[in-house]
């Protein structure tokens, strides 16, 4: 199992270009299942993530062609031979689920295993299951499957999300664009990645208002066909690589780099203490003084601050002046980098949904465990401004979402491999 090596080596200088969002293109993959003519995916990112949707989408009988060294996704669904995902492939990935409301939505069934929880957090999928029954799909939990049927079709529906989820709005949105008749959806997520998949889905000839708003209505079509579609910038990518010259100094441009992805995480970074300008080809990050100081973040939906950065915030605020608390309010259990972190000299003291973050003036390297994937870079952010040598292991979950991290950070000066 391989690992990744880092010894601590002061500020960082250059450039780090951004890919395609990760997020954004596990919801877009699916829509492929929507339509039997091409979807293209240009800007994808090379993840293990994506090669497990193309696995999944492949067990249905969709074809997926990567072109470009992966870059480009040629997407096929004019051959779908089977309406069942597998729990062998679902078990991989929670974002398999949103196989479910395409199938359904073209097809009149499917049958989908149940994600079940993960490192996070228990993770249920009953929004999922409760928009697209408000949609007239009959829904039976059996065997650890989802059963859903709709054998006149789906129709237009009005549903209102107890809570904001992303991957139930992406769910229940693409099930609406072939629904009969009119679909609303109040209290919708409105992250970059739904706006992403309302638009592709437009291309595809969907009729959608409202996308980046709580409220999204989707007027059906019959028949929805290609489409070629650039997946957005990956923000948490994005956000990830903004720390890595807040924690250890130094100036990094991020290519492809929008305020717009983060407005809020940005304003948490310069009340740290840390400049966030706009550069021709996307934003330069670089601290004001030797140390940051100290911050309270609470994570919230869109366009509050990203739980997917918490773990990474967490890095950086271990070296802050000062006390920092952070609050995390979407997920139950997601402190699991705290005791990793700790390992590393940083004062963590975490109860229920808090972590109070006592700043100390240096980490020391350590051998340390990823135990998810934000949880991960955010030890090899830690990694970067300690002192002496860390070894992270279980690194395939940060592979499910960064590629090339070893060569994006060696190139701005870190001392970074990845050990066999
Ligand atoms: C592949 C993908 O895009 N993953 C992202 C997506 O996950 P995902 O779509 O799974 O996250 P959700 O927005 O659905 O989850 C938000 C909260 O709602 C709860 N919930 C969700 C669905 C449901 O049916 N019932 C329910 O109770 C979840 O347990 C969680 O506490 O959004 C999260 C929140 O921004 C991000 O951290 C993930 O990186
Ligand atoms: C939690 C994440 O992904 P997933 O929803 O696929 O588990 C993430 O990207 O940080």
């Amino acid at each position: 199992m391989d690992s990744i090596l880092v010894r601590g080596n002061g500020p960082l200088k250059g450039q780090i270009p951004i890919a395609g969002a990760k997020n954004a293109c596990l919801t877009l993959m699916p829509a492929t299942l929507l339509t039997d003519e091409p979807l293209t995916l240009t800007n994808a990112p090379r993840l293990s993530d994506i090669r497990t949707m193309t696995q999944l989408l492949g067990s249905l009988g969709a074809e997926v062609a990567p072109l470009q060294g992966g870059q480009v996704l040629a997407l096929s669904s004019h051959d779908i031979t089977s309406q069942r995902a597998d729990y062998d492939i679902v078990r991989k990935m929670r974002a398999s689920i949103l196989v479910l409301g395409p199938l359904l939505a073209r097809f009149g069934h499917a049958e989908v295993s149940l994600p079940g929880g993960c490192a996070i957090g228990a993770r249920p999928v009953d929004l999922h299951l409760k928009a697209l029954e408000a949609m007239g799909a009959e829904l039976d939990l059996r065997d650890g499957y989802v059963h859903a049927k709709a054998p006149g079709g789906l129709k237009g529906a009005v549903f209102d999300f107890p809570i904001v989820s992303v991957g139930a709005t992406e769910n229940a949105l693409m099930a609406a664009t072939l629904a009969k008749g009119t679909t609303v959806l109040k209290n919708a997520a409105r992250e970059p990645e739904i706006v992403d998949l309302a638009r592709c889905l437009r291309r595809m000839g969907a009729q959608i208002e409202g996308e980046g708003t709580s409220t999204l209505t989707i007027q059906g079509v019959e028949r929805l066909g290609g489409a070629t579609h650039a997946v957005v910038t990956d923000r948490i990518e994005l956000g990830t690589y903004m720390l890595a010259p807040a924690i250890c100094g130094g100036e990094v441009e991020l290519l492809g780099g929008r305020i717009d992805l983060l407005a809020s995480f940005c304003e948490t970074l310069d009340k740290a203490g840390v400049s966030v300008t706009e550069t021709p080809a996307g934003l330069m990050v670089a601290r004001r003084e030797d140390r940051v100081r100290a911050v309270d973040v609470v994570t919230a939906p869109f366009p509050g601050f990203p739980t997917d950065l918490q773990a990474q915030m967490m890095a950086l605020l271990a070296t802050a002046d000062g006390t920092s608390i952070l609050e995390e309010r979407i997920f139950e259990n997601r402190f699991m980098h705290a005791p990793e972190l700790t390992r590393m000299g940083a004062r963590i003291e975490v109860h229920g949904g808090h972590a109070t973050v006592h700043g100390v003036e240096k980490l020391r390297g350590a051998p340390v465990m990823a135990t998810d994937l934000r949880a991960s870079v955010s030890l090899i952010l830690a990694a970067l401004a300690a002192e002496g040598e860390t070894v992270v292991s279980r690194v395939y979950h940060l592979d499910r979402g960064y590629e090339r991290v070893e060569e994006k950070l060696s190139a701005c000066g870190a001392l970074i491999e990845r050990i066999h």
